[in-house]
């Protein structure tokens, strides 16, 4: 079921071009005031603005109707690419629901997208190649006054919730539920998204800085990544925080032996292994975790690689349906999936939208990338937003715990906003 009519771009615009052009200084800091996407890390990624195209949709053929519809806007398109990488040429980003058959899943193609991949960059527009932009001037801008509130629920009654789920867990009900809690944050003067994103990245350069569609974040978990037949990821589940001195040092040596955060990683990379194998020639993963240090948190990390069948079925599998395949995975849902999905519409008590759902981007060749939607908040209105954070709930885990986790995840955007 399509929520929204798409809209598909008048013939006069069905050119689409792609020159070299080596923009100065950050890309972050090309995007105008509103309505930027972007697909950032370390500098290198893709920044786009304006609404060549747009899809809102939602069911439980969401994924696959988005798939056909940027098979056939790309079509009807007259390009000419002259770099011919992974996001050159025409882009779709997207963001999609947590749960995509329930939620609004939105794609958007930008009129002007500005990339830069192994210190190479270009330019993609509708028409011709317009001429860059001047970079916004960054500064700290005013301070705001900011007022948080509790949402769905209030830090006791989310306690009672984590409780809850560790005893179903150890009636043997399931395994692991992540549960998450948001928090509504409103300010004195309008929030200028620019300056969230390019904090979140300078604080954050491990992590992809993304905004779609007013879904603003920096994600250090990738969900997806497909290169040509080459297939990526980084799987998180297991966090501990930062401490001071030798503190830290200690924490960390103690979240690569804590056997419950161990228990519950292991659950997530076999979910995404479960998913994706059927459609690999090849599936590796190291069978060690390894740390990923972050300025609020650590967390347990596994990258995966792969290779997509060459030939059969899954050959044919684009990346919206390998997406559509892996997500979500136990990172974001628990296991057996059913039954977390189930807990946590019983006890979360809230709609997640797109928060825990994929985000990021695609091109008309089938590459992309696509992480989690953490440590991010959607805008609300100009001067509002609403925060989300998370945990996994396993056997043995302690709500006061947990709930600490949620306050140092939301600590990663509230510095994006208090700056
Ligand atoms: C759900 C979130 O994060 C996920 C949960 C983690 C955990 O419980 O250890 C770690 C990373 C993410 O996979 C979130 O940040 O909101």
């Amino acid at each position: 079921m399509t929520t929204a009519a798409p809209t598909f771009p008048a013939a006069a615009s069905r050119t689409v071009t792609t020159v070299r052009s080596d923009a100065a200084g950050e890309l972050l800091d090309l995007l105008p005031a509103t309505g930027g996407l972007s697909w950032v890390r370390r500098g290198e990624g893709l920044v786009g603005w304006g609404e060549a195209a747009r899809l809102e949709v939602t069911g439980p053929r969401a994924l696959a109707e988005a798939a056909a519809w940027w098979d056939d806007h790309t079509a009807a398109l007259d390009v000419a690419d002259e770099l011919g990488v992974p996001g050159s040429g025409p882009v779709l980003f997207a963001s999609i629901a947590f749960d995509p058959v329930a939620g609004t899943s939105v794609f958007v193609v930008p009129e002007v997208v500005v990339g830069r991949r192994d210190g190479v960059g270009w330019i993609t527009a509708v028409g011709t190649a317009p001429e860059l932009p001047a970079p916004l001037r960054f500064d700290d801008g005013p301070v705001l006054r900011l007022r948080y509130a509790d949402g769905a629920l209030d830090p006791a009654s989310w306690c009672a919730a984590v409780a809850a789920a560790v005893a179903r867990i150890d009636a043997g009900e399931l395994a692991k539920v992540v549960l998450a809690r948001d928090l509504l944050v409103s300010a004195d003067v309008p929030l200028d998204p620019r300056r969230m994103l390019r904090r979140l990245a300078a604080r954050f350069p491990d992590c992809w800085t993304f905004a779609v569609d007013g879904l603003l974040g920096a994600t250090p978990e990738l969900l997806l990544r497909r290169t040509g037949r080459r297939l990526s990821a980084r799987v998180l589940a297991g966090t501990a925080p930062r401490g001071a001195g030798a503190e830290d040092e200690r924490l960390a040596r103690a979240l690569l032996a804590s056997p419950k955060d161990r228990a519950e990683h292991t659950l997530a990379v076999d979910s995404l292994v479960r998913a994706l194998e059927p459609y690999c020639d090849t599936l590796d993963a190291p069978v060690e975790p390894q740390l990923l240090t972050l300025a609020n948190v650590r967390h347990l990390a596994t990258d995966l690689v792969g290779t997509q069948a060459a030939r059969g079925r899954a050959s044919g599998a684009g990346l919206l349906e390998l997406v559509g395949a892996v997500h979500p995975t136990a990172a974001v849902c628990g296991t057996p999936t059913p039954d977390a999905a189930a807990l946590i519409r019983e006890l979360e008590g809230m709609d997640r939208g797109r928060y825990a759902g994929p985000v990021g981007w695609l091109d008309a060749a089938g590459d992309g990338e696509f992480g989690l939607a953490l440590r991010c908040a959607e805008l609300v209105g100009d001067d509002g937003a609403r925060l989300f954070a998370g945990c996994g709930i396993v056997a043995g885990s302690d709500p006061a715990a947990e709930l600490a986790e949620t306050q140092s995840k939301f600590a990663a955007f509230q510095a994006a906003l208090e700056g």
